[in-house]
């Protein structure tokens, strides 16, 4: 995933992340063509797609068969990373069942997980060669300053990753909410080489301008942004629009 990642940021010059969490009660007419039409507009100013599993989940036995053929659509196109955000947190035999779902059956580059119950929940996801996660470290909803941010958990969550990432060549990265950007300095000062997955602009409000700021150069990120692209009217002028404020700040 991390070459590909650098493959496909350099090829279309974006560090844009469209989420594709399509909400049925928002669509009108069929889930799996509206994504394909998101994908179709969208392929060549993205850097990856990630798809939130609970917009497929809630629609049962039918939405599992929409988020497969949606992984096998993008797939038709391999250079494009394509990360599971199902933010899975659980004892090793319960989450070598989730791995064997998302990285042998969909065969996804890239799960988002919860770090909480501790490193050894991650192993069965490294087994696979071309594994890839992403850690929750400081998230972007207003609950950041219960735990993570009082207690610190962010640092402590970063500093973890960045040794996991170090021993198991950059299959980790962690997931920084560009809301709570303030305190990505901290991150950004004791991280190498993970991806920082950044999700919050766009519906949630977060300044892409403070972000910036914030994260001082560090290039290895991925901007997220779901409802704001995929809900609009023009989901390609929208993604452009966004890809040229991400820039301006950017440099490729
Ligand atoms: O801290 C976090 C972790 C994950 N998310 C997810 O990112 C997208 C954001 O969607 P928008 O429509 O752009 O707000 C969504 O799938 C969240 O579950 C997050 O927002 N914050």
């Amino acid at each position: 995933m991390f070459e590909k990642y650098l493959k496909i940021r350099e090829k279309n010059s974006s560090v844009l992340l469209v989420g594709l969490d399509s909400d049925y009660k928002r669509i009108n007419g069929d889930v799996f063509e509206f994504n394909k039409k998101i994908i179709d507009e969208t392929h060549d100013l993205i850097c990856g797609y990630k798809i939130n599993i609970a917009f497929y989940e809630k629609l049962g036995p039918k939405g599992l068969e929409i988020l497969e053929n949606t992984i096998n659509y993008i797939r038709q196109n391999p250079e494009i990373p394509i990360i599971l955000d199902s933010k899975r947190g659980d004892i090793g035999n319960t989450a070598k069942a989730y791995a064997e779902y998302y990285f042998e059956r969909l065969k996804v580059d890239s799960l988002t997980i919860n770090p909480l119950m501790g490193l050894d929940t991650l192993e069965p996801y490294l087994e696979y060669k071309n594994s890839h996660l992403f850690a929750l470290a400081l998230t972007s909803n207003k609950g950041a300053y219960d735990f993570e941010i009082p207690e610190k958990l962010y640092l402590k969550i970063t500093e973890k990753m960045n040794n996991l990432n170090k021993q198991h060549k950059n299959k980790i990265g962690i997931i920084v909410g560009a809301t709570n950007s303030d305190y990505i300095k901290e991150i950004v000062d004791i991280s190498e080489n993970m991806i920082f997955l950044i999700p919050g602009i766009g519906s949630q409000g977060g300044n892409t301008q403070e972000l910036f700021k914030n994260l001082n150069g560090y290039k290895n990120i991925f901007i997220n942004v779901s409802r704001a692209i995929i809900f609009d009217e023009n989901p390609r002028k929208k993604a452009k629009e966004f890809n040229e404020i991400i820039n301006k700040y950017y440099s490729h």
